[in-house]
């Protein structure tokens, strides 16, 4: 644990671009992505609140009229013990998600950025405990450069996903469950990581196409049986240890990685039976990139294993 005094040079002077008008906002971000999903980082370490509404963040991700970008997240303040900060991110349409896996990454690459701009560059690997939705989350920042994340523990309660669907397995989870919609049955298998997912095999190596992603993806995301609406991945086994996916995100749309997602689809995996373990890690080929997921099965937490990377920084205004 580090205490959120050594976070402090992190820290900005409340805002200190003066607006050019009453009514604008300016505020610095750092863009960031993790196989291409990408963020807008904004350093708001001194207060508990995001600078900026939903609306604000949303209009920020539009690829044509603002930045561009999956999801806005800002380091802020925790107001809880043993925390280092809290972690708020938005979707691109200004809703807001428990969890981002991707998002968790690009965070601790910032942090760890921002920090050896002051000079204070942490003593690799270094671990962030940070506060999220879905509870506590912990990015291991390595000397590689990659970044490994404890994830917490995997929820599977039809109530806890949340889902309408019948539980069928002995823990009272969705393996496998059908769903149909535009003429087709969907065998759904739902994993939340603190955000909800929607895990379909296709039946052979072959993913599917981006057009079907997009269509059924869309219906699935906002079905009646996910009250909380959910995200979808599609998932293509190739071995016991190397699984291709495609994903369609709650609030986003298609993206070009998801790290909850692939935690999820490798723990549907494994509890469907159709690869016997991931303890020894399972490589997730996502449309951006790989990710490595390990999990040692039922009660046991949950590890990610990706990059982070600084695409450009400026300021904005709102
Ligand atoms: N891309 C993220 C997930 C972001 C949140 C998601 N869209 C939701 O609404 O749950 C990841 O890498 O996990």
């Amino acid at each position: 644990f580090v205490p959120s005094h050594k976070l402090s040079f992190l820290t900005k002077k409340a805002h200190n671009n003066a607006p050019p008008s009453l009514s604008a906002k300016k505020v610095e971000f750092s863009k960031y992505h993790g196989l291409g999903n990408d963020f807008i980082l904004i350093n708001n370490l001194e207060s508990g609140t995001p600078p900026l509404t939903p609306e604000e963040s949303s209009k920020l991700c539009d690829r044509n009229f603002g930045i561009g970008a999956d999801g806005v997240i800002f380091a802020s303040k925790s107001e809880k013990d043993g925390y280092d900060l809290k972690m708020t991110i938005y979707n691109s349409d200004g809703t807001e998600p428990e969890m981002c896996g991707n998002g968790i990454r690009t965070l601790a690459q910032f942090l760890v950025d921002e920090s050896a701009k002051e000079g204070n560059m942490p003593t690799l690997p270094f671990t962030y405990n940070i506060e999220t939705l879905a509870g506590p989350i912990l990015p291991k920042v390595e000397a590689s450069r990659e970044i490994e994340v404890d994830m917490g523990y995997p929820i599977f309660t039809a109530a806890e996903i949340p889902t309408t669907l019948d539980a069928n397995f002995e823990d009272g989870g969705v393996v496998d469950q059908d769903i149909d919609v535009k003429g087709k049955t969907f065998k759904c298998s739902l994993v939340s990581m603190g955000n909800p997912h929607c895990v379909v095999f296709t039946s052979g190596p072959e993913i599917v196409s981006d057009a079907e992603l997009m269509d059924w993806g869309s219906v699935l995301e906002s079905h009646p049986a996910f009250p909380a609406n959910t995200n979808v991945e599609f998932v293509a086994v190739q071995s016991d240890t190397h699984v291709v996916m495609k994903v369609y995100e709650r609030g986003a749309g298609p993206t070009l990685a998801c790290g909850t997602g692939a935690c999820a689809l490798v723990i549907a995996a494994v509890r469907s039976g159709r690869i016997p373990h991931a303890r020894d890690g399972v490589r997730v080929t996502l449309p951006g990139g790989d990710l490595v997921i390990q999990w040692g099965g039922e009660g046991e937490k949950v590890y990610m294993t990706g990059p982070a990377v600084l695409s450009f920084k400026g300021d904005v205004e709102v």
